[in-house]
Formats: C-alpha cells, sequence, structure tokens
C-alpha cells in the first residue's frame, strides 16, 4: 500500500511582499491604531499597545502573563513551542489567532479594571450595524416575503454566503474593499446537494406552527462575523427551523473578540435587537428567532476552540460529537475555511472532499475568499481564474464558494 503522500507545507507569513506577510506586517499595526483611537484608554494600555505593536513588527512570540486564565489552554494549543520565535515564522494561522488573544491582554479585556470585557471591536461592530447598507438589506425581506419558499430559500442561502464580505478586518486596512465593484464569482457552487442533506421543507410548515413541522435533525452552524454577516446567517436559520429543514439550530459564535468582527453572543443579541426593531418583515424573523433562542430550537454556544489557532482536524471530542450527530454543519467565512482544509498550499484542484474526509459528519463550507488557501477547484475554474486576473481571486474577497462534503 503505498504511502499517504505528505501534505503540502503550511502557509507561513515569512516572504515578504506576500498576503500573510503583509496581514502580519501592516494589518495588524493597522488594526492595532484603530483600536487605540477608538477608546480613551489610559496610558498603561497604550504602552501595552505599544509593545504589542513592536513585538508584531520586529519583534517575537511572547508568552502569556503567568497568570492567564486560559495560560494552559495556549500552551496546548503550541504557545512553548512557538514563544520566542518571529511571528513570521510560525502557521500563520497560528500567529494571526494569538495576535488577537494578546491585543485583548493589551486592551485589559481579561484583566480585572475598567476595560474588562470591553470589547474592542466594538465601536466598528455597532457603525457596521447601525450603517444604512444594513436598513436596505433588512429591507428586501419584504418583496422576498413574496416569493415561493424555495426561492426564499436560495436568497437566504445566497445572503449567508455574501454576507461574508462584510468583514471589519478585512475593510480596516483594505477601503477600497467597500468600493471595488465585486464580480461576484462562484468559483464552487455544491448548494444543490447542500439542500439536499437537509430534511425536505416540511408542507405545513411556514405557517407560524412551527410544531406541525417534524421533528428533524440539528444543523450546526460556524459563525464568522458579526453584523451584516451575522444577520443573515440568522435569516437562514430562522427559515430553516420554519420550513422543517432543522429542528434545531445550533449557532456557534467566538466565546470572545476574535479577528475584529467575529461575532459573539454579545453580538448575536444585538443582531437580535436590531431585527425585532427593524421596519417590516425583518421584525418577524426577530421575533421568531428570539422564541427559538428561549424555547432551545435555536441555541448559541460560545466553545473556546472556536477562537484557538488550531485547524479543525485537532477539534475536541465534545465538538466532534456534536458535528457527528448534525444533518450538515456549515462552516462560514474565510478563517473557518483555513482552519476546516488546513492552511496549507493545496493544489486549486485538490478534492474539497479529501481535505475534509476527517470532518466528523457532512460538513459544508459557505466562504468569500480572503486569503490563499483554496481547495475543490475543476481545473477549468482555475485557469479562468489565473488567466482573469493571476492570482488576485485568491484574497480580494471578490469571489466566493460553497463546497460540500456530504
Ligand atoms: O472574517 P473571515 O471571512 O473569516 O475573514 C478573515 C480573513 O481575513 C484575513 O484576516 C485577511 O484576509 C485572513 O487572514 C482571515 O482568514
Amino acid at each position: 500500500m503505498p504511502d499517504t503522500p505528505a501534505p503540502p507545507p503550511v502557509i507561513l507569513g515569512d516572504e515578504p511582499g506576500s498576503f500573510p506577510h503583509g496581514v502580519l506586517a501592516e494589518r495588524h499595526p493597522a488594526i492595532i491604531r484603530q483600536v487605540r483611537d477608538a477608546f480613551p484608554y489610559d496610558r498603561a494600555v497604550h504602552r501595552a499597545l505599544d509593545a504589542l505593536l513592536e513585538s508584531c513588527v520586529k519583534g517575537v512570540i511572547e508568552p502569556l502573563p503567568a497568570d492567564a486564565h486560559d495560560g494552559e489552554r495556549w500552551r496546548d494549543w503550541g504557545l512553548d513551542a512557538y514563544a520566542g520565535r518571529s511571528w513570521f515564522d510560525v502557521p500563520w494561522l497560528w500567529s494571526e489567532s494569538y495576535f488577537y488573544r494578546r491585543l485583548l491582554d493589551a486592551v485589559g479585556y481579561f484583566g480585572t479594571g475598567v476595560w474588562q470585557g470591553i470589547d474592542p471591536f466594538r465601536p466598528f461592530k455597532l457603525a457596521e450595524l447601525d450603517a444604512p447598507e444594513t436598513d436596505e438589506e433588512l429591507a428586501v425581506l419584504d418583496t422576498l416575503e413574496t416569493r415561493p419558499a424555495d426561492e426564499r430559500a436560495r436568497a437566504l442561502l445566497h445572503g449567508s454566503l455574501w454576507g461574508n464580505r462584510a468583514d471589519l478586518g478585512f475593510r480596516l486596512s483594505d477601503a477600497e474593499a467597500e468600493q471595488r465593484d465585486a464580480a461576484p464569482g462562484l468559483v464552487a457552487d455544491d448548494s444543490e446537494a447542500l439542500w439536499s442533506l437537509l430534511p425536505a421543507p416540511d408542507r405545513g410548515a411556514g405557517t407560524g406552527d412551527e410544531s406541525a413541522a417534524a421533528p428533524t435533525r440539528t444543523v450546526c452552524l460556524i459563525a464568522d462575523n458579526a453584523g451584516r454577516e451575522l444577520i443573515p446567517d440568522l435569516l437562514l436559520a430562522a427559515h430553516l427551523l420554519a420550513h422543517g429543514r432543522a429542528g434545531r439550530v445550533v449557532l456557534q459564535v467566538k466565546p470572545y473578540p476574535y479577528y475584529v468582527s467575529d461575532a459573539t453572543p454579545a453580538d448575536v443579541v444585538d443582531a437580535l435587537r436590531k431585527l425585532t426593531r427593524a421596519p417590516g418583515a425583518a421584525a418577524g424573523y426577530g421575533r421568531r428567532l428570539w422564541e427559538a433562542m428561549a424555547d432551545g430550537r435555536l441555541t448559541v454556544r460560545a466553545h473556546p476552540f472556536s477562537a484557538g489557532p488550531l485547524p479543525y482536524a485537532e477539534l475536541p471530542d465534545d465538538l466532534r460529537a456534536e458535528f457527528a450527530a448534525a444533518a450538515v454543519t456549515i462552516v462560514k467565512g474565510d478563517l473557518n475555511y483555513r482552519r476546516l482544509v488546513g492552511d496549507r498550499r493545496w493544489p486549486p484542484t485538490t478534492p474539497f472532499a479529501e481535505v475534509t474526509a476527517y470532518f466528523p459528519g457532512p460538513v459544508a463550507a459557505l466562504r468569500t475568499l480572503k486569503s490563499e488557501v483554496i481547495t475543490g477547484l475543476s481545473a477549468r475554474t482555475e485557469a479562468a481564474l489565473v488567466a482573469a486576473e493571476v492570482q488576485r481571486w485568491r484574497t480580494g474577497g471578490t469571489h466566493a464558494l460553497v463546497q460540500v462534503r456530504p
């Protein structure tokens, strides 16, 4: 039996001029500057932010404070092996993730002072939630309500997919991202396979009497960004519950602020309040979601692993069991895609099913492309993308994919 070939190398940020290097050397300092200006932080926080900035650009990975509540966990995740090394010389996935954990330390998020538990990205998240574009997107629901259920389902799935473009970390240092007239190209579309994993629509469902819906299975949704991505995710969840496509939706969010715009439980509540206070059909979605949370059909989880630096191949047993029992686990966004397939230099035509064979249950990725890793493309699609955009299609946020491993 020939040995299984070694996987391609893990992506590092050690190549000046490369995308990962730019994220570590330019985007992270930009995020530190934006966070510093967003709050009336005291001198101690400013000193800590200066030290982190120095460390990011010229220094090495520092260990967590000795009294860090999650020190043991980060040591299990590899901190002892990486402390003392350059941010650019360890797996990019790991160093990027650890940057956000160190940023929370610098602003006193886990401390005992006035900044304890204050999300350093909250101003950016609230500004997005209150932006006119968000109201415009919610107003579309009034029109959508007049369409047949299967058309609504497809529209809400696409809303969840393209909601991933709204990513503050991606935009904070790429201001043109919003203005760029994205040529929204789907580089892979397994949407029909995704729908086939879900129970058939319940004929009586959608009548508002969800109790009529057949007892169906759980859909896990590993969320990504708050605001204009989380709202479409919640709308999709509401539709699945209302139409018998899921008996329960488990929404996995982050236990603390992460990657600027990643959703926390507080962001879920903000999104629900936004919906319930919106005019038109959006308020009905908000009320149904609020009730579903209250009766357990919508469950929100915030597992520590969700804000960790490891690939999903290293899922802890409790999450493995949860995903194994689900009809499908929908994995949202670019970072989750990197964790799902492994942040490696896969040939783009590497089968998605091959790199996700370890995943304990059926899995679907909904992602806009914002980093280099890619799998599951046809040779024809790859050739067309390269001919049109060289390698820009990988990181510009203008292309997306729906990939499924049943
Ligand atoms: O919010 P998303 O879709 O996970 O995107 C986060 C992505 O943005 C970046 O920080 C920069 O593109 C990536 O490193 C990361 O995977």
